[in-house]
């Protein structure tokens, strides 16, 4: 249970030529480690956690995920591996305005083909996980910026993923939400065994991460958690 990104390199179409925003990235992130990202705007983050995700295939690099390589699967397969495997928090939560914290999750087991009394009990105990017990009931407008963050991450738990990829989670929150949704993801990659990745912005955040990589023009410079920023250029990763 783990996501394993090996030699990756990413680029884009730019005019006449084309731009490098991943130049051979390696990272190795366990079952049960937080893994945060940072840099600067432009750095690569995205475009990592979107190869990460295989919803980019890379020019070079191997992406594995449970040890299942990801090269030559179809669309259709890949489709698949991410629903069973794969957990993904976008920066906005992007509910359904008029859907009910538990049907948010619901809608997920749905398009999975399960039954809905099941995915019920599921979502309940999810929102319970994240601290939403009591607002099961509620519609997005109901609730507030780390509420609807909340249900966001229990969504992205909803098919119980073995990776959870997560960008900017608290760009919409204060501090305190912010920090508050952050212990969020450190207690559930612990406790469920998740491989995670954590993009961020906030570099008070990195106290909770397992590693730190710092992305710099495409390159990814590995620094242990705690640590001031990155001094060396060495490409990283374990
Ligand atoms: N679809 C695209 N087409 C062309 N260039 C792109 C595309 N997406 C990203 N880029 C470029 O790739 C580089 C890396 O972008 P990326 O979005 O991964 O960085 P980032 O670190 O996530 O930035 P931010 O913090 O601003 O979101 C940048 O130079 C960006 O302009």
């Amino acid at each position: 249970m783990s996501i394993d990104l090996t030699g990756i390199t990413l680029t884009y179409p730019d005019g006449d030529s084309r731009l490098t925003a991943l130049d051979e990235v390696t990272l190795h992130v366990p079952k049960g480690r937080l893994t945060a990202v940072v840099g600067p705007s432009g750095s690569g983050k995205s475009s990592l956690l979107a190869v990460a995700a295989t919803l980019i295939t890379p020019d070079h690099g191997t992406v594995r995920i449970d040890g299942t390589g990801t090269a030559g699967l179809s669309r259709r397969d890949l489709a698949e591996l991410r629903r069973r495997t794969i957990g993904i928090v976008f920066q906005q939560p992007n509910l359904l305005p008029s859907l009910t914290a538990a049907e948010q999750l619901q809608v997920m087991a749905h398009l999975d083909g399960r039954r809905p009394a099941r995915s019920r009990t599921r979502a309940l105990e999810l929102l319970d996980a994240v601290g939403l017990a009591d607002q099961a009931h509620r519609r997005p407008h109901e609730l507030s910026g780390g509420q609807r963050q909340r249900v966001n991450i229990a969504r992205a738990l909803m098919n119980d993923p073995t990776v959870l990829l997560i960008d900017e989670p608290t760009s919409a929150l204060d501090h305190e939400r912010g920090a508050a949704v952050i212990d969020l993801i450190t207690g559930l990659t612990h406790d469920r065994s998740t491989a995670t990745i954590l993009v961020t912005h906030d570099r008070t955040h990195l106290a909770a991460a397992d590693e730190t990589v710092e992305m710099r023009d495409g390159r990814a410079l590995a620094r242990a958690a705690g640590e001031g920023p990155a001094a060396g250029q060495e490409p990283v990763v374990t």
